[in-house]
């Protein structure tokens, strides 16, 4: 069977951008995928090409694939079908837009950008373009996810009235961070609200709008606590009620933060996530960006374990993020490779978006975190803001 190969261009080296480069490299067949393959054909680093040659390197990209030193030198590469915007979200709207402008199909990390204006502009020139453009908000692609969606969409859990979804990490941002980190800084679009809470959104959203016929979107109270240092929210917990013809409303609580933990001695002991129907409900462990187990428990006495490990052979442990925590354990693939996948599959049938989260789905979900940034006058810099085009940051 010949397969359908997606030529990968990879835009910014840090942290994520390794781990997504060493997922690239775990073979599909692995997950029974026989018909695609992926190569990263060039990476391109703002900082220099040494950067960028260095990253390579680290991800096992063939001898063949180009070193950039500027984003501009990838986008015009014509080798590359679809490039993964791998910066700040901070920077998204600028670097998604260059690729976009430049001819290029895009999947950018979360979120998507920092504001709705900015989703909505990218989502135009997309259109505009015909090309694929995609939020890489990779745990809807887990086959755990699907799972879940199916434990709605089947009935098996009656009427779901209510999820529970957070994704929280103990650690204070004045002693875990410096200012100018990602995390806290205004500048690169810090908080807990567009890094964290997005998960959060996520879990609430693929269980009471995905899954619905005719979903509405939501409406929405919130607090927040900011980080008086920068500004920027360190603690956010959001109300969702999602209109629902007959079955009346359904609830959502969505809740982040950087001074408590999801999962506060790392064994996983208590669910992220728990999405409650009429007939029971579905339990998802820790982390909710990177789930692995599940327990079902159901009125008619039905306890039903699942275990959903990456398959690999995966490169060993890569994945290191801005609090220190190592989340793939050794031999197994960190996950990001689902929805590479999805990317391959898409542009083989010749679809604009993503399968599991359309634009419009992230566009809602942009204009929930804006009315709660409005709620608590929560504003960023005017230059990450804009939709201005191109803008120097
Ligand atoms: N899906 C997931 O699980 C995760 C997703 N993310 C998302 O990925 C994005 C990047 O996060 P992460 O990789 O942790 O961040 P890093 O700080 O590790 O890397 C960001 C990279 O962006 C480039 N960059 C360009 N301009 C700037 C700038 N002004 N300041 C800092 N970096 C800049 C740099 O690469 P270069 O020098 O090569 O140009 C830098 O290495 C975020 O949007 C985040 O939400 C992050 C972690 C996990
Ligand atoms: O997407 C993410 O998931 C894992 C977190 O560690 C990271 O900060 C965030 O960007």
């Amino acid at each position: 069977m010949s397969k359908y190969q997606l030529k990968w261009g990879i835009l910014a080296t840090g942290g994520i951008a390794e781990s997504f480069g060493r997922d690239l490299s775990v073979n599909p067949e692995t997950r029974d995928r026989k018909d695609i393959e992926h190569v990263i054909v060039a990476a391109a680093s703002s900082s220099s090409s040494d950067r960028a040659k260095k990253y390579l390197k680290a991800v096992n990209a063939p001898d063949s694939a180009k070193a950039y030193g500027s984003y501009k030198e990838l986008v015009e590469d014509s080798n590359v079908d679809i490039i993964y915007v791998a910066t700040p979200h901070s920077h998204h709207y600028q670097n998604t837009m260059q690729c976009l402008e430049a001819g290029k199909n895009v999947l950018c990390e979360k979120s998507l950008t920092v504001n709705a204006a900015q989703a909505e502009a990218l989502i135009k020139k997309a259109k505009e373009k015909n090309l694929f453009l995609m939020e890489a908000l990779w745990t809807r692609y887990f086959p755990l996810s699907i799972y879940a969606r199916e434990m709605v969409t089947s009935g098996k859990l009656g009427t779901v009235e209510r999820t529970f979804a957070d994704l929280s990490f103990g650690s204070a941002p004045e002693t875990s961070f410096e200012d100018s980190h990602r995390m806290v800084n205004p500048d690169l679009a810090g908080g807990a609200l567009l890094d964290l809470g997005i998960y959060a959104l996520t879990w609430v959203f693929q269980t009471l709008y995905t899954t619905q016929k005719n979903p509405q979107p939501p409406t929405v109270q919130s607090s927040m606590r900011k980080y008086e240092k920068t500004g920027v929210d360190q603690q956010t917990t959001m109300l969702l009620s999602f209109p629902r013809k007959e079955q009346g409303d359904a609830h959502g609580i969505a809740t982040t933060g950087m001074r408590v933990a999801s999962d506060p001695n790392g064994n996983m002991e208590a669910p992220a996530i728990r999405i409650q129907g009429s007939e029971g409900e579905l339990m998802v462990f820790p982390p909710a960006f990177r789930p692995t187990r599940t327990k079902l428990v159901l009125k008619d006495g039905t306890v039903d374990q699942k275990e959903w490990p990456h398959p690999g052979p995966g490169p060993g442990s890569g994945f290191k993020n801005g609090f220190g925590g190592n989340f793939m354990p050794e031999g197994e693939g960190f996950g990001m490779f689902w929805e590479a996948d999805e990317c391959a599959y898409a542009l083989k049938e010749g679809r604009k978006e993503g399968k599991y989260e359309s634009l419009d789905e992230s566009l809602v979900i942009m204009k929930v975190m804006d009315e709660v940034r409005k709620q608590h006058g929560f504003t960023l810099p005017e230059k990450i803001e804009t939709t201005k085009y191109p803008v120097d940051l």
